[in-house]
């Protein structure tokens, strides 16, 4: 089967618009992807492919791939958009985001390991577990927002300033406002208010697992290559599964209070006896939910990816786990 990139390869806007992404499935012969014999070493190879293509397009890493082709299947970037890329590190996700919502875009990254943010990226250090970390990310999105909304503002011709149209469009959203206010009563309708200012971002992406402790590689002292010095599974499927959960969880804890209506969701677990509750949370945010395995994901690997698309109006994860 033809990877689906090939098919629709958008091209990336500058940097890395030269490289069309062609090249792992091109350079991975059917027979190299698909063999009866050897195929342990025939996969092993296919990989490097990814890995080697990565390097020449400039990508921080293969996992791109995976972005790519789940981008391709869905649609998930459009220019403009604002993306939260949680466990960006080394950043080649970040990279796809960026160059797939230019221009225009913002691209926020946080990862537990200190690592070069990619062009285009403002990142944060910090275990994302932390409410403190959490509470950060979204004030910086709130503080960003608002720096935007006063360069809009500045920026606005001035023969806009004064238009009756404008401002009775305001009116009419206040008076909207008002009366449902009236109805639910203000207190309430202020903390729904608030809730909704708070959704900022138009993708949530999480490529987050736990790193567990380094064992080799201590001669590597590089920031630009931490990605390098860690493993990312334990290899105990149980263990690896359940820290995937938690880290999912609060991935989709975040996007419940971040993500505007219509956003879109991505997270990689591994699979194991709990993802089945946590699809099911998805189903009833999201309008469409899928189970992904990329072709570029390690076939040997329990990883695979949630993608969520289109967040549903007026529900959050705590309605849902409240059963409303
Ligand atoms: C597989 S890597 C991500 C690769 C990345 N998507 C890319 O394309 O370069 C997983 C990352 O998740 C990060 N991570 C794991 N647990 C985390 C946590 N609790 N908070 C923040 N980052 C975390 C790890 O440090 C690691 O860099």
């Amino acid at each position: 089967m033809q990877a689906l990139w090939t098919r629709t390869p958008r091209p990336l806007a500058q940097g890395l618009s030269r490289l069309t992404l062609l090249t792992p499935p091109s350079a991975l012969p059917n027979e190299t992807r698909h063999s009866s014999s050897n195929s342990r070493w025939k996969q092993r190879q296919g990989a490097d492919q990814f890995a080697r293509s990565a390097r020449v397009q400039g990508l921080k890493s293969r996992a791109a791939f995976k972005l790519l082709e789940m981008d391709s299947r869905h649609n998930l970037f459009k220019r403009g958009q604002v993306v939260v890329d949680l466990g960006f590190a080394p950043g080649s996700w970040s990279q796809v985001a960026v160059e797939r919502t230019k221009p225009g875009g913002r691209v926020v990254g946080i990862d537990l390991i200190p690592a070069q943010p990619p062009r285009g990226v403002s990142t944060i250090q910090g275990n994302f577990l932390s409410p403190r970390v959490q509470a950060m990310v979204k004030q910086f999105l709130a503080d960003a927002e608002q720096r935007d909304a006063e360069e809009r503002a500045v920026l606005r011709p001035e023969w806009e300033e004064g238009e009756d149209v404008v401002v009775g469009e305001r009116l009419s959203y206040i008076d909207a406002e008002r009366s449902a206010a009236a109805q639910e009563g203000e207190a309430q309708a202020e903390g729904k208010r608030q809730e909704r200012r708070l959704r900022l971002v138009d993708v949530v992406l999480s490529d987050m697992c736990e790193p567990w402790p380094q064992t080799q590689g201590f001669s590597i002292r590089s920031l630009s290559n931490p990605y390098t010095r860690m493993m990312n599974t334990s290899g105990i499927n149980f263990k690896d599964h359940a820290g995937s959960m938690d880290l999912c969880k609060a991935a989709l804890t975040f996007a419940s209070d971040t993500l505007k209506t219509g956003g879109h969701f991505v997270c990689k677990f591994y699979q194991g006896a709990e993802d089945k509750a946590f699809e099911n949370l998805l189903k009833k945010m999201f309008t469409k939910v899928h189970r992904e395995k990329p072709e570029s994901s390690r076939s040997e690997s329990r990883e695979a990816f949630f993608v969520a698309l289109k967040r549903k109006p007026n529900i959050t994860l705590k309605d849902v786990e409240a059963g409303v």
